[in-house]
């Protein structure tokens, strides 16, 4: 196949002969292909069955699905109300994650102006906290505060277990409501936090440097962190359930912090807990996609796919060709692109994605940044990063 390139030098693309991109007017990226040369068409999008969920199953898919971890939020001054005119009127941002108008407002909001193949809910990984008899609140400028921090076993004791109908019905109406706007143009996404994760918040009493005492804990009590760990792990897989019920047609695991442990500790701490969270789901829900992000996972990328999940999100501490083989086969991959990027020239950002998605080959993969898009990133560079991605072909 001998493709004519203008604009852009893109030598890397030659070692993958399928792929080409349509041209797009306002990127740079133009590729053409040679008249009556035998280029694979791009196969109808299913109606019933949003990309998102074609690619992370391993179907034949016409190009990756993208969407963004914190696509909606704070950077996001576009659309009819934006979230800084929200975060004026609904100043705390318990009232805005867990009333269901403004959680389907914000969650809509990057799907209007954006139209990502993903459209996560609104929310946040410690929202079930309360129900649990754990209160907190996310304080601006301070992020989240655990109100009474669990130093010992009485107070895993009090941790109560997770009855979703009861303590968050907001998070199933939301959904429900969100499936029903997104229409299967894209994939209402849900997700939940990670045992050690959850843990971590709940034990250093919110965000943590150096996660001295939950360390201390799990060095010192470790039947304490344990207990613990297997409540949330019985209430989080509970929560998946309750979602996909409610309309979430793929969930997320934010194991965020258990990239603090080291490998050995992973193995104690974290990894038991996923795969049974991933087995208690796929029990009931065995077509449920389950996606693992944990950020900082270089160095534990080969024990993420023993806990059963469908797809890896990785940072970009890896590169995604190494990434990918050593994930190895029967997983997909997502994620990757520094969110730092978006901070880039636009050029920048095409052949930043055009790379990743070489390396990640055909299939099985779903783009998406390494971590969640940084306050203070250019809109316009949030909406180059869907033209691009959007217009890709393999
Ligand atoms: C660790 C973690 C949290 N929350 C989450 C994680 C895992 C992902 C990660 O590793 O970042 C997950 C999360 N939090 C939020 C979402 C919404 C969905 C999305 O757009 O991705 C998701 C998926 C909204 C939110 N959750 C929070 C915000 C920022 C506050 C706001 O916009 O009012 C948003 C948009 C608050 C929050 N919540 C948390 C922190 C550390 C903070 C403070 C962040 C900050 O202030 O910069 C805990």
């Amino acid at each position: 196949m001998s493709c004519i390139q203008t604009h852009l030098s893109f030598s890397a693309l030659s070692l993958s002969p399928k792929f080409h991109f349509v041209s797009d007017s306002k990127s740079n990226l133009r590729i053409k292909c040679a008249v009556g040369e035998a280029v694979a068409e791009p196969k109808a999008v299913s109606a019933a069955e949003p990309l998102l969920l074609s690619a992370a199953r391993g179907e034949n898919v016409e190009r990756p699905p993208v969407w963004l971890m914190r696509q909606a939020g704070r950077y996001m001054k576009a659309g009819h109300i934006s979230y800084q005119i929200l975060c004026e009127k609904h100043p705390s941002f318990r009232e805005r994650s867990e009333n269901v108008d403004l959680v389907v407002e914000i969650s809509l909001q990057p799907w209007k102006v954006f139209k990502p193949d993903g459209v996560i809910l609104f929310s946040d990984i410690l929202t079930p906290l309360s129900g649990m008899n754990i209160p907190f609140d996310i304080v601006k400028g301070k992020g989240p505060v655990i109100f009474n921090p669990i130093k010992d076993a009485s107070g895993v004791d009090q941790v109560r277990e997770f009855i979703p109908e009861e303590f968050v019905p907001y998070v199933g109406e939301a959904l429900t409501i969100l499936r029903k706007e997104v229409n299967n143009k894209a994939a209402v996404l849900g997700f939940v936090g990670a045992p050690f994760t959850l843990a971590s918040y709940v034990v250093e009493g919110g965000s943590s440097k150096h996660f001295s005492k939950i360390k201390r804990l799990a060095f010192s009590q470790p039947k304490i962190l344990h207990a613990l760990l297997q409540k949330f792990t019985d209430s989080m897989a509970k929560y998946i359930k309750y979602q996909a019920d409610n309309g979430a047609q793929a969930v997320q695991i934010f194991d965020s912090w258990a990239t603090e442990l080291s490998p050995v500790d992973f193995e104690e701490f974290s990894l038991p807990y996923l795969k049974q969270i991933v087995d208690q789901v796929k029990q009931t829900h065995p077509h449920l996609p389950l996606i693992l992000y944990a950020s900082g996972s270089g160095g534990l990328l080969e024990r993420l796919p023993l806990t059963g999940v469908d797809v890896v999100s990785l940072d970009w501490t890896v590169d995604m060709a190494e990434g990918r083989r050593r994930l190895g086969q029967n997983v997909a991959v997502q994620g990757n692109i520094d969110p730092g990027v978006l901070f880039g020239s636009k050029e920048f950002i095409t052949n930043r994605i055009n790379d990743t998605v070489k390396k990640a080959g055909r299939g099985k993969h779903i783009l998406n940044l390494g971590h969640g898009i940084v306050v203070g990133t250019p809109e316009e560079n949030v909406a180059h990063f869907f033209e691009v991605a959007k217009a890709i072909r393999y």
